[in-house]
This record gives structure tokens, sequence and C-alpha cells, in this order.
């Protein structure tokens, strides 16, 4: 499990793009035949990816660093089908999944298994403490409601879908959901926003490998980016903006953790005020 600590904005100031991505973007999550997971302090949120080959599941265990003796005891966690299909055991009942569906997983359970259906299998992991448990539940991506953003003038068409949240999925403090962009639109969460009362992680998928994502960040009126490679994950502390353009449209796992699960509690920045 690596580890990641927090950042004071004033550091972003200071840091060169291999400390601005050693610190920010995870890369290299998906690994066949393996969990990868990363804890970041900011909200104590660990990301991570399972990618099970055929005939072999791959079994959640616990980390040092989480001092428990099964990974769920005092989280909750959320995982989601970026990549081909499979199943998500929880304590011997199977929830089947295809592409961009999930399954959240609530506190307590012990026995979390991940199967694939075939080749090329990829499931994002997001998890935050928990200390209070709620029922495991599916979500799928044809099933949720969608909110259409954007419009073809400022490139950025895009459907929201809600999956844990508010008035979904119910969880202790996990939100999540999942943005896909209309063919030709490439400009996410513009314009941006901070929350301060949640760090929010972007996991860009459905880009073609020779495309990339120009990830921004920082505070709004001193921001920096980052270039992201498909399936790579971007940390954004609170005090951070999320926002990114693409050299083409793409999809992405959005989810905080925090003081709040309200997905309107943020403070919106006009693009003319972005530095
Ligand atoms: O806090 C919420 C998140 O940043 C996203 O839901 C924004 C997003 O998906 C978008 O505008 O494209
Ligand atoms: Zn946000």
């Amino acid at each position: 499990m690596q580890i990641r600590h927090s950042t004071h904005p004033d550091q972003l100031q200071e840091f060169d793009t291999d400390q601005l991505r050693a610190h920010y973007l995870v890369e290299d999550l998906f690994v066949a035949g393996e969990i990868k997971v990363v804890y970041t302090h900011e909200d104590r949120i660990v990301v991570g990816g399972a990618a099970p080959v055929p005939g072999q599941a791959l079994t959640l265990g616990s980390y040092g660093p989480l001092r428990t003796s099964s990974f769920c005891e005092r989280r909750e966690l959320a995982a989601l089908v970026i990549r081909g299909s499979g199943s998500v055991s929880v304590d011997g009942t199977e929830h089947k999944l295809g592409t961009r569906d999930c399954v959240y997983v609530g506190q307590g359970a012990v026995d979390v298994q991940f199967h694939a259906a075939e080749d090329d299998t990829h499931f994002y992991l997001f998890s935050t403490p928990s200390h209070a448990s709620f029922p495991t539940a599916v979500a799928r991506f044809d099933e949720v409601d969608v909110l259409n953003m954007g419009s073809p003038d400022t490139a950025n068409v895009r459907e929201i879908r809600k999956f844990v949240h508010a008035d979904g999925i119910r969880s202790s403090q996990l939100v999540l959901g999942v943005t896909r962009l209309a063919a030709g639109s490439v400009w996410n969460t513009m314009p941006p926003h901070t929350h301060d009362r949640r760090t929010e992680c972007y996991l860009y998928f459905d880009l073609p490998a020779d495309q990339r994502v120009i990830h921004l960040c920082g505070e709004p009126q001193r921001t920096r980016n980052m270039v992201v490679r498909n399936e790579e994950v971007v940390i954004s502390p609170s005090w951070s903006i999320h926002s990114g353009v693409g050299t083409h449209a793409y999809t992405f796992v959005w989810a905080m953790g925090g003081e709040n699960q309200a997905y309107d509690d943020m403070d919106q920045v006009a693009v003319t005020e972005l530095r």
C-alpha cells in the first residue's frame, strides 16, 4: 500500500512537474493478476485497482497501515468496472457487474473477491472511513438517473450519473458517480469549482491509449496542470479545482469523501476568474 501525505496549497507553487505528479497523480493501478492500493491522507481515501484474470479471483486483503484484520472493518468501498465485466463476491454473495456498473460494499464486510468474466477486466476501487454500516448494493450505469450538462459551443456536452449519493445508494460518507463526454466534447467541470468540505478523486477512462487529458489543479487563481493517461487517478485536495480537457472524449469516475455528501455544496468559479 503506497502512502500519499496531505499538502498545503502553498506547496503547489514550489512543485516541479515530477513532484506534482508524485503527490497528486496515481499511475499503474491496473496490473493483471494484482490488486494495487494507494492511501491518501486527504480525507483518508484509498484508491485502487483490481485486475483479476478469468478463473483466478483476487481477494481484497487488509494492509499494514489500516491496522485491521479486514479491509472493510472500519471502511466502506465502491468497486466500479471500468473495462470488461465480472463480479464481486461479498461474504459469499455474488454481484454480477457489466462495464460501468458499480457495487457499494458497506463497512463490516469481511470477504471481498473480484472475478473477471473476460480478459482485461478492471475494477476501480474507492474507499473512505466509515463508522456505520450501510447495505451492500449494486448501481447500474444504464439504470441510474442522468443529468445532462454542457453545450457544443463550449465543447463540454456530458452526462453525469450519480451512483452512491444521498438519493441513491446510501453510504456513511462515500459519494461516487460517472461522467461521460459526448463525442467531440473534451472539457469536464468547466466552469470549475472547489468544495472545502470534501476531497475528490477523478479516474479517467475510455480514453484511447494515444490520447491525453490535461488536468487542471490548484487554487482557482494559481492553477497548475498535469498530463494524464487512460486509467490514471488524480487526487484533488479540498482547496483544489478539478477540471480537465482531453485531446479526445473520455469518461471518468468522480468520487469524494469528507464532511458532507451534498453534491451542490460547491463554490463555483467563473472562467474569467481563473489564473
Ligand atoms: O463534485 C462533483 C464533481 O466534481 C463532478 O461531478 C463534476 C463533473 O462530473 C462534471 O462537471 O463533469
Ligand atoms: Zn467536485
